[in-house]
C-alpha cells in the first residue's frame, strides 16, 4: 500500500520528466536539421538577449544579422523578415533620430517602398507630397514637374521628418515575430578563416555580447566604422549642408522642392511637415563657419539671406535668430566592395553620393529590392563562400539605378555651383535654360533624378545635350574667337565633370553589365519558385 502511494506520488514527476525529455529531443532534432551548414553550426555559441522594442525575442538561430536600423537597415529587416528569415537587428540607438538627412524621398524611391510593402511608413507622419522641383537663378524661376502621368495617383515624392519615417519602419519590422530588434553598438565583425560569422556588440548597460548568423549585413550609415574590411572606402567631402527649419511661411511653389542656384553653391528648400520647411545651405569644403562664435549666423545673414526668394526671406532670418542651426558633411563614396563570405554592405556604409538630388534613400531601397529578389530562391544561407560568389551579381544588378543617381548627383552639384571659370558659368546657365525648355529637356533629366527612369545612357545623352546647347548659344548668331574658345572649354569642362564620376562608378558595369561574368549568376527569373543551386 505504502509502495503504491509512493508510486502514485512519483507519477507526475515521471510524466513531467518524459514530457521534457520528449520535447527537448524534438527541439534538438529540429535544430540539427537546420544546422547542417558550417556557418549555422557556429550559432550554437550565440548569446541570447531580449529584444528591446517588440518583435520576436532574440534567439540563438538567426539567418541574418543586420547592423543598424536606419533607412536601409529597418527596411531590410522588414523585407527579409517578411520573406520568412529569422532576422536580428542591432541598432545603436532606438529612440527617434532627429537629423537633417534623408527627408525627401524621390518618387522612384516611393515606388521601391511600394514594392517592399512599406508605403504605409510615409503615412501618419505628416509627410508632404512632392510633385517636382522649382529651379531659381538670378531671380528667374522654372518649374520642373516629375513626369508622373503614367503612374498611379499615389505615386509622387514624399518629404518628412527622417526620424518619424525611420521609427515607422522600425515598428513595422519589429511587428514581425521572426524579427528581433536589439539595442546595442556593434564594435566588430567576427571573422573566422576569411568568413564573417557574426558580430560583437555592446549593450546599453555595457555588456559585451556576440551574435552569430550565416549572413551579416552592415548598414551602419555614412560614418560606418565596420566597412573597412568589406570595401575600399574612398570618401570625399565636397561640401557640408547647414540645416535650418523655417516656419510660418509658404513656398513659392507648393509641394515642390526648391533649388536656388546661389553663389557659391546651391540652397535647397522643401517641406518636412504641414507647417515646417527645411532649408539646406550648401557650404563648399569640409569646414563650415563656427556656430558657437556667431560666424555661421553672420555668414547666413550676409552671404545667403540676400539670395533667398523674397517669400522665404523673413522666415529664413527668424530661423537664424532662433539658433537651431545644424550641420552635416556631404560625403560621396563609390561602391568598391571586397566580396567577403558571410557579409554584405548596404546603404551609406556601402555607397554615397552628394545629397543635392536627394537620391540616397532611393538607392538604398532599390538595392534592397535587388537583394531580396536574389535571396528569394535560397532556402539555406549556410554555405558562406558559395553565397558570396552568387551575390557578386548584386553589385552589377544594382548599377543602372545606383550609378545613374550617383553620377547625376555628383555632376549636378558641380554644374550648379558658381565658379570663377567663365566656361563653367556658361554651363550652369545652359543647364538652367535647357531645363526651362520643358518637354523632353526637363522630363528626361527629372525622371533620371527622381529614379523613375534610371538609365545611364540617357543621363550621358542629356548631359552632353546641355553642353552642346551651351556651345550653340555661344556660337549663335555670330561666333567670335573668344566665344569659340569658351565653347571648347565648356565641352572640355563638361567631360572633366562627368567622366571621372563614370570611371569611379565603373564604365563596364554601368553601360555593359552583361559583359560582367558575375551578372550571369543572377537567377534567370524573379519567380520565387525558382530553386537556385549555389
Ligand atoms: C545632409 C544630407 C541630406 C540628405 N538628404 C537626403 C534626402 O533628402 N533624400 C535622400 O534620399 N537621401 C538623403 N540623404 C542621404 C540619406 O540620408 C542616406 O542615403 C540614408 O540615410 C542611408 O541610410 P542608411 O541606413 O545607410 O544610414 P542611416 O539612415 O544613417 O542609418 C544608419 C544606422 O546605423 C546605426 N549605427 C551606426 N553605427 C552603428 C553600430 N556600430 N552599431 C549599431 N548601429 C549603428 C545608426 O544609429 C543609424 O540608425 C542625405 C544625406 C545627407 C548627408
Amino acid at each position: 500500500m505504502v509502495d503504491l502511494t509512493l508510486f502514485a506520488s512519483l507519477l507526475p514527476f515521471l510524466f513531467g520528466f518524459l514530457f521534457l525529455y520528449y520535447f527537448g529531443f524534438l527541439r534538438k532534432k529540429n535544430q540539427d536539421i537546420r544546422s547542417n551548414s558550417p556557418a549555422s553550426a557556429a550559432t550554437t555559441t550565440t548569446t541570447t538577449t531580449t529584444a528591446v522594442v517588440g518583435g520576436g525575442e532574440c534567439g540563438s538561430r538567426d539567418d541574418v544579422i543586420i547592423v543598424g536600423a536606419g533607412v536601409a537597415g529597418a527596411a531590410l529587416a522588414h523585407t527579409l523578415g517578411k520573406e520568412g528569415r529569422r532576422v536580428r537587428v542591432i541598432e545603436r540607438d532606438l529612440t527617434e533620430p532627429d537629423r537633417i538627412v534623408g527627408e525627401l524621398l524621390q518618387p522612384g524611391g516611393y515606388l521601391k517602398l511600394v514594392e517592399l510593402g512599406l508605403e504605409d511608413c510615409v503615412e501618419e507622419i505628416d509627410a508632404q507630397r512632392v510633385f517636382g522641383y522649382a529651379l531659381f537663378k538670378d531671380g528667374k524661376a522654372t518649374r520642373l514637374s516629375y513626369p508622373l502621368e503614367k503612374f498611379h495617383s499615389d505615386v509622387s515624392g514624399r518629404s518628412f521628418h527622417n526620424g518619424r519615417f525611420i521609427q515607422r519602419m522600425r515598428e513595422k519590422a519589429s511587428s514581425l515575430p521572426n524579427v528581433c530588434v536589439d539595442q546595442g553598438t556593434v564594435t566588430s565583425l567576427l571573422e573566422e578563416n576569411g568568413t564573417i560569422r557574426g558580430v560583437q556588440y555592446k549593450t546599453k548597460s555595457g555588456q559585451e555580447l556576440k551574435a552569430y548568423a550565416p549572413l551579416t549585413i552592415v548598414c551602419d550609415g555614412c560614418f560606418s566604422n565596420l566597412r573597412r574590411s568589406l570595401c575600399s572606402p574612398k570618401v570625399e567631402v565636397p561640401s557640408c549642408f547647414v540645416g535650418l527649419v523655417l516656419e510660418n511661411c509658404q513656398l513659392p511653389f507648393a509641394n515642390h522642392g526648391h533649388v536656388i542656384l546661389a553663389d557659391p553653391s546651391p540652397i535647397l528648400f522643401y517641406p518636412i511637415s504641414s507647417t515646417e520647411i527645411r532649408c539646406l545651405v550648401d557650404v563648399p569644403g569640409e569646414k563650415v563657419p563656427s556656430i558657437s562664435n556667431g560666424e555661421m549666423a553672420k555668414y547666413l545673414n550676409t552671404v545667403i539671406a540676400p539670395q533667398v526668394p523674397p517669400e522665404l526671406h523673413d522666415a529664413f532670418i527668424s530661423a537664424i535668430e532662433k539658433g537651431n542651426i545644424r550641420t552635416m558633411p556631404n560625403r560621396s563614396m563609390p561602391a568598391a566592395p571586397h566580396p567577403t563570405p558571410g557579409a554584405l554592405l548596404m546603404g551609406d556604409a556601402f555607397n554615397m553620393r552628394h545629397p543635392l538630388t536627394g537620391g540616397g534613400m532611393t538607392v538604398a531601397l532599390s538595392d534592397i529590392v535587388v537583394l531580396r529578389n536574389l535571396l528569394k530562391p535560397l532556402n539555406d544561407l549556410g554555405d558562406a563562400s558559395a553565397l558570396c560568389k552568387y551575390l557578386e551579381c548584386f553589385y552589377t544588378l544594382r548599377k543602372p539605378v545606383a550609378s545613374t543617381i550617383n553620377t547625376l548627383a555628383g555632376a549636378l552639384y558641380k554644374v550648379f555651383s558658381a565658379s570663377p571659370d567663365e566656361a563653367r558659368n556658361e554651363m550652369r546657365q545652359a543647364c538652367f535654360d535647357y531645363l526651362s525648355l520643358g518637354g523632353v529637356c526637363s522630363n528626361g533629366p527629372v525622371s533620371l533624378l527622381s529614379g523613375l527612369n534610371p538609365r545611364p545612357l540617357s543621363l550621358v545623352c542629356h548631359f552632353f545635350a546641355v553642353a552642346i546647347f551651351g556651345v550653340g548659344r555661344l556660337l549663335l548668331p555670330f561666333p567670335s574667337p573668344k566665344r569659340m574658345w569658351i565653347g571648347a572649354r565648356l565641352i572640355s569642362s563638361a567631360s572633366g565633370i562627368i567622366f571621372p564620376i563614370i570611371k569611379a562608378e565603373g564604365v563596364r558595369q554601368m553601360f555593359f553589365p552583361a559583359t560582367v561574368p558575375a551578372y550571369h549568376r543572377a537567377p534567370p527569373t524573379k519567380d520565387s519558385d525558382v530553386d537556385v543551386q549555389i
